[in-house]
């Protein structure tokens, strides 16, 4: 799936993932209304809203992008029938050619991690039949309670030829009050990037290791450093638009050949049509402006990869 990602982003020229993150207070009142109308304003209601919204922005935006990435928590939010329209919205954006990272963030005892890679990244045993959970391309990884947590999902990836992203230092304010401790001199998210680039040595793709990193915008240093840890490792890296990352903060995240790493932004595109920028637009039109601001994010990251 490595390769994949690699061959997407390559066709695109864009080195993005767009986050399919819904909350209800960014979908436009017509779409609102609409599954309201049909459904009640309960959590099936919300969930079509949910998939509508996501259609429309997947519809308009497909062409241009390599990656989208949901973040289960915000369809976990309504139950099960917000779980129907995760699922719908990994199936829809794989059925348009795209590579689909599952943030869902998992990570347990042994035993507990190989039940979620199954769920997310294989397939599950019933009797003599074999059934795909969630089937993401990717999922992301907490790494935190060591090897054997994170193992169960490389034993998957290997049989399905898919992928993770292990967190490595995480975009948010306080990531460094674990993150940034020194163990020995070092920090513990450099500790963490080596332990994932030699995991990663055992799943290589042609050129990119099957085993990536999160690596926050927000922290562009230390990107930098990780980078030459893990040369072969592809870096996924949040942070961007919303939670205040540039293009010109991530030109160290990206190796000479221009690839290794890949940017997300959620709200800054899927909400683009709320921003002064892309008020022109109007709510009916939000689709067209996640459209907009997903080529000037395009711009805005080439250009600094040009100029470096
Ligand atoms: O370090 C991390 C790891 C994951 N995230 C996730 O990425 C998106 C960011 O959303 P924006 O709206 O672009 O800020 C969201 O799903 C986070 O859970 C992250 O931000 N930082």
């Amino acid at each position: 799936m490595i390769n994949k990602l690699i061959s997407n982003i390559k066709k695109t020229n864009a080195p993005i993932v767009v986050g399919l993150d819904p909350m209800l207070n960014y979908i436009p009142e017509h779409i609102q209304k609409k599954a309201f109308a049909d459904l009640g304003e309960t959590l099936e209601g919300a969930a079509e809203a949910i998939w509508q919204y996501n259609k429309g922005i997947v519809d308009a935006t497909y062409d241009l992008i390599p990656a989208v990435k949901p973040q289960i928590a915000m369809y976990e939010q309504f139950g099960i029938p917000g779980l129907v329209a995760y699922k719908k919205t990994v199936d829809y954006c794989k059925s348009k050619g795209l590579v689909v990272i599952g943030d869902i963030k998992r990570g347990d005892i042994g035993s507990t991690s190989a039940a979620y890679a199954v769920g997310h990244l294989g397939q599950v045993q019933v009797g003599s039949k074999k059934y795909a959970g969630f089937d993401e391309d990717f999922a992301t990884v907490n790494p935190y309670l060591g090897s054997d947590g994170v193992k169960p999902f490389m034993d998957v990836c290997k049989e399905e030829k898919k992928g993770i992203f292990v967190l490595v230092k995480t975009s948010n304010p306080s990531s460094g009050e674990f993150q940034d401790q020194e163990i020995n001199g070092r920090p513990l998210y450099e500790l963490v990037g080596e332990k994932v680039a030699q995991w990663g040595d055992e799943l290589m793709g042609d050129g990119y290791s099957y085993v990536g990193a999160v690596v926050g915008a927000t922290y562009p240093e230390m990107g930098k450093v990780l980078r030459k840890i893990m040369p072969k490792t592809f870096i996924l890296v949040p942070g961007y638009g919303a939670q205040g990352g540039k293009g010109a903060d991530l030109v160290h995240f990206f190796n000479e050949d221009g690839l290794g790493a890949i940017v997300n932004s959620s709200r800054g595109i899927i909400a683009a049509y709320k921003q002064e920028k892309y008020k022109e637009f109007g709510a009916e039109n939000y689709a067209d402006a996640s459209r907009q601001a997903v080529k000037d994010m395009i711009a805005d990251i080439s250009g600094a990869l040009e100029s470096r």
